[in-house]
């Protein structure tokens, strides 16, 4: 890796009062974003939430409206123009009559300090594609030719927008081992809340173009209290349910019964006594897509 990026305040990237609009939608609404060396940050948002409007303000790609982007210090043109910023986006066209091996050689000409493209063929898991034509590839394919070229000038930053969609899930999990395994700074929009749950450090939850969340996965989970009890019961009454201490939703698929409850130890035993055939009983914390959807959902608090 480079490394070499250096940014006065020590940031790899800063995002200030960033604003776009298309028309009458605000798209970016004021996002300010402080990402620091070496971490791995999952940018979340329900469809049109502003994410890729985001990335690619970060990029250099699309002229804020107002706000500033520092990348390492530079501006977006001149961190990637030194080599600091890989960049996988949704749908980038491939050179599709050129073969995989030639596509990233390409891309690592235009850098001055490349890593050797069999290195970024391997680290992307591709290695034995090399001499396939683009044209030839499958989706996920695909994506992880995209994620070489992203890898090939060696940058310190990584911004990928929904890097896996196309993988299946061993592809998933390997680009993933394979993106650890780098140590870099990455920025990565995605719609699989598993895979920020493994994977980022670091969760920036967006909602009409604005950041409503930030934190690690812990402090965005912390957004919904309570847990879930799951259980089997027979001839189960949502209304007896609804009425037992401590639970504040229930959900009731024939014998199968979900419980959101405030008091979990209250909800067990009021169920045990009311209901003494429940069984398969189970206690979780609530999930991260719970914490999602409530933070997402209309009406959310900000
Ligand atoms: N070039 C454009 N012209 C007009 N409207 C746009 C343009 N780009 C984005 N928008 C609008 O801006 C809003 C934010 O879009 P954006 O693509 O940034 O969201 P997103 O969070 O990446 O969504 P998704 O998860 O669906 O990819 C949407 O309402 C979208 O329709």
């Amino acid at each position: 890796m480079t490394s070499n990026a250096t940014a006065p305040d020590g940031a790899a990237v800063r995002l200030t009062g960033l604003r776009k609009s298309f028309g009458d939608v605000h798209a970016v609404a004021g996002v300010d974003l402080h990402i620091t060396p070496g971490e791995v940050v999952a940018l979340l948002g329900p469809n049109g939430a502003g994410k890729s409007t985001t990335v690619d303000m970060l990029l250099g790609l699309t002229r804020p409206d107002a706000g500033d982007v520092k990348v390492f210090g530079r501006t977006p043109r001149q961190a990637i123009a030194d080599g600091h910023v890989g960049a996988m986006l949704q749908d980038a066209a491939l050179l599709e009559d050129t073969t995989v091996g030639e596509s990233v050689a390409l891309i690592a000409a235009l850098h001055r300090k490349p890593m050797p493209v069999a290195d970024a063929l391997t680290a992307a898991g591709i290695a034995d594609l090399a001499d396939r034509r683009c044209s030839r590839l499958s989706g996920g394919q695909k994506q992880r030719a995209r994620f070489a070229m992203a890898l090939v000038c060696d940058p310190d930053l990584l911004v990928l927008d929904e890097p896996t969609v196309a993988m299946d899930v061993e592809t998933r999990r390997e680009f993933w081992r394979g993106m650890q395994r780098t140590g870099r700074t990455v920025l990565f929009a995605t719609h699989y809340l598993d895979e920020a749950e493994q994977f980022a450090d670091r969760v920036v939850l967006m909602r009409e173009g604005r950041v409503i969340a930030d934190g690690s996965v812990a402090d965005i989970r912390s957004h919904v209290t309570g847990r879930r009890l799951t259980a089997v019961v027979d001839g189960a009454d949502a209304a007896v349910l609804s009425a037992l201490p401590g639970v504040t939703e229930v959900a009731v698929r024939g014998s199968h019964v979900t419980l959101a409850c405030a008091d979990s130890d209250a909800a067990l035993r009021a169920l045990l006594a009311a209901e003494p055939s429940a069984r398969d009983i189970e206690i979780n914390a609530m999930s991260l897509e719970d914490a999602f959807l409530a933070l997402t959902t209309e009406g959310a608090a900000r």
